[in-house]
């Protein structure tokens, strides 16, 4: 079994973060590590506020797993602030996992931000690097070129100035376009369709947390960059048309359709 490390914000709500992740690398047969990078108060109708852990006990809780047990793959998502990248970015540098894959989270789905906007500097310049796969919303996309998205070919050149940013891969997602749900993958030698249509429903809380998630723990399985991002597109589209409602607003997705399905638990 391979062994899969969120390095994350909580969700007590369960469909982001943390919760996400590890019910994804669950899913995907892995087995789920998770250091805490702050402890977020909100649910699916959203942020009440968080805390940021220390710099010290993240370095101390990403010790405490690498010391331990070998990592096949690692997941980041929410990082707050300067500190919190700066000591993450050592880290990896420290411990070299053999995939990193970077959600650049900025904003909840609600609308409430979850990097300080003097972050996203050192997002860009220390963390980006080290990412095998960016996983940046349309959004974000925006935010680390500096330019508006509108089009296919928007997204293109954003994936291609992220990637000449140093990321080794980037997922440009398509879940805010107004049109069908297509992510477009650059690795640097060319580009990647991923088409999807757009399901009508409320819960999409969570989708970006998973879906790196589940490319994290496919690649740690073997599969190929395309191969794991195809499979784990499918995996956020089956959990979104699946989904049960939980919550009063944006709820969680389905992490366990296909188990469930087969235990006959539906
Ligand atoms: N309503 C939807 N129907 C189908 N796929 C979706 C929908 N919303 C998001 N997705 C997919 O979920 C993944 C996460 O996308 P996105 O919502 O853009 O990220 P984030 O959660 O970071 O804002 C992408 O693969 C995207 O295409
Ligand atoms: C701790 C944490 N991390 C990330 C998100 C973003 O979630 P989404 O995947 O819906 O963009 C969140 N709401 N909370």
């Amino acid at each position: 079994m391979k062994h899969v490390l969120s390095i994350a914000g909580t969700d007590p709500s369960g469909g982001a973060g943390a919760a996400a992740d590890c019910k994804t690398f669950c899913a995907h047969g892995c087995f789920a590590l998770n250091v805490i990078t702050a402890v977020v108060s909100q649910n699916t109708q959203g942020v009440r506020g968080y805390m940021n852990v220390t710099p010290e006990l993240i370095a101390s809780q990403i010790d405490a797993v690498f010391e331990d047990i070998n990592v096949d793959a690692v997941k980041i998502g929410m990082v707050s602030v300067p500190a919190t990248i700066g000591v993450i970015a050592d880290k990896l540098k420290q411990y070299k996992p053999p995939v990193v894959v970077l959600d650049p989270v900025m904003v909840a789905t609600s609308g409430q931000r979850l990097l300080v906007p003097e972050a996203e500097q050192t997002l860009r310049d220390i963390l980006l690097p080290l990412a095998d796969v960016l996983t940046p919303n349309l959004p974000e996309a925006e935010v680390l070129t500096r330019r508006p998205i509108r089009s296919f070919a928007d997204m293109e050149a954003a994936a291609r100035r992220i990637f000449d940013m140093g990321a080794k891969a980037v997922l440009v997602k398509g879940g805010h376009r107004m049109e069908d749900a297509t992510d477009i993958l650059y690795d640097g030698r060319g580009f990647h369709y991923f088409k999807g249509k757009r399901v009508e429903s409320n819960s999409t809380h969570g989708t970006g947390c998973s879906l790196s998630s589940a490319i994290a723990a496919n690649l740690a399985n073997g599969m190929s960059l395309s191969e794991a991002v195809g499979a784990a597109k499918k995996y956020v589209f089956e959990g979104i048309y699946h989904a049960e409602l939980i919550g009063k607003g944006h709820g969680p997705i389905h992490h366990f359709y296909q188990l469930y399905k087969r235990a006959g638990l539906e």
